[in-house]
């Protein structure tokens, strides 16, 4: 049979087949994954293969797993060097962002944006809180949205407290697996529970515990939702996870960096010192945007751990 996990909990699996039920499944053999070594051979959103255990009740035993369009990552805290996936699958993810209270910097957003960019998972910009926002920060507002959908992300201005928009949410996220990121207090659980006021998600009690230096236990979880959608809530990590990059590949990750690299005079340009750079010229003819520019020199000029961190490690 073939299904989907939902959940994983070290040496269970929860896989929900195609006829819409749910077994609970081990492995069987070893899963090796190109290239990365990791905790877990088997992530939330993956799609398998298990045969059913006749023997028991609703278990069955994974044989398969399906090539994986994308995932997310984190890297273990210790020194074994070992990546724990934390997702697989995702067709989308929102960064919620709001101006103040608490303020999301566009250096965050950018490194952020970059990271979908290296996961090939498309980044959704929402702008919350927008019920709170005097006439200037709302231009504040719509300058950083027009600024990111010239790049190509789409932005969306929601209330997640007065509904506003929330539809349009909805709407994004039809026939789709989407996860929500952003700093702590933007409004993840209270836009997701806009969106579906039964599902009560774990983000928050988990959040507000002080999860630093310490190995979390907690395991991400997909949920279906009442509209034809599913969300992938990653308690106790909150984040996006890490994406090792080499410095020549972070301008690739900037869109609009990458459309004009072919003008650049040499081909392996990292758009800094280089003589006839096409990116610097457009900056120059503010046809790149200065906040877009400095923080791609934060990150090819920053300690290789600032753009190897994981982008919500607080510190
Ligand atoms: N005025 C206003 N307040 C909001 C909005 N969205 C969320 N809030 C408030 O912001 C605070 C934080 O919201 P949460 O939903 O807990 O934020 P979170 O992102 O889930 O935070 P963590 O669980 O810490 O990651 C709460 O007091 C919400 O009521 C909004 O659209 N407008
Ligand atoms: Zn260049």
């Amino acid at each position: 049979m073939k299904g989907t996990v939902y959940k994983s909990t070290g040496s269970w699996y929860t896989v929900k087949s195609k006829e819409g039920v749910f077994y609970e499944c081990r492995i069987k053999g070893k899963f090796r994954l190109k290239g990365i070594k990791s905790t877990n051979p088997i992530a939330v959103g993956d799609v398998v293969t298990f045969d059913e255990d006749l023997s028991a009740e609703a278990q069955g035993v994974i044989t398969d797993i399906q090539d994986r369009k994308n995932y997310i990552i984190r890297k273990s805290v210790n020194l074994s060097k070992q990546t724990h996936i934390i997702a697989a699958n995702l067709d989308q993810v929102f960064l919620i962002v709001t101006l103040n209270n608490p303020t999301t910097f566009t250096s965050f957003i950018d490194r952020f944006l970059v990271t979908a960019e290296a996961y090939h998972i498309p980044a959704i910009l929402l702008f919350n809180k927008i019920d709170t926002y005097t006439t200037e920060e709302l231009n504040e507002i719509r300058y950083l949205a027009s600024l990111y959908r010239e790049v190509g992300y789409q932005c969306l201005g929601i209330s997640a407290i007065t509904g506003k928009n929330v539809d349009q949410v909805k709407e994004m996220m039809l026939g789709k697996t989407s996860m929500f990121s952003g700093h702590s207090g933007v409004g993840k659980s209270t836009l997701v529970n806009a969106i579906e006021p039964k599902l009560d998600l774990k983000t928050k009690n988990i959040s507000s515990q002080h999860l630093q230096g310490q190995h979390t236990t907690t395991f991400a979880e997909m949920f279906d939702l009442e509209i034809d959608a599913k969300i992938i809530d990653t308690p106790g990590i909150k984040g996006f996870g890490i994406v090792d990059m080499e410095k020549e590949e972070i301008g690739d990750y900037f869109p609009e960096f990458f459309k004009l690299k072919g003008e650049c005079k040499f081909n392996n340009c990292l758009h800094i010192d280089e003589p006839q750079c096409a990116v610097k010229d457009a900056l120059d003819q503010d046809k790149v945007a200065w906040s877009r520019y400095k923080s791609y020199v934060q990150m090819i000029k920053g300690e290789e751990e600032n753009y190897r961190t994981d982008i919500y490690g607080e510190k």
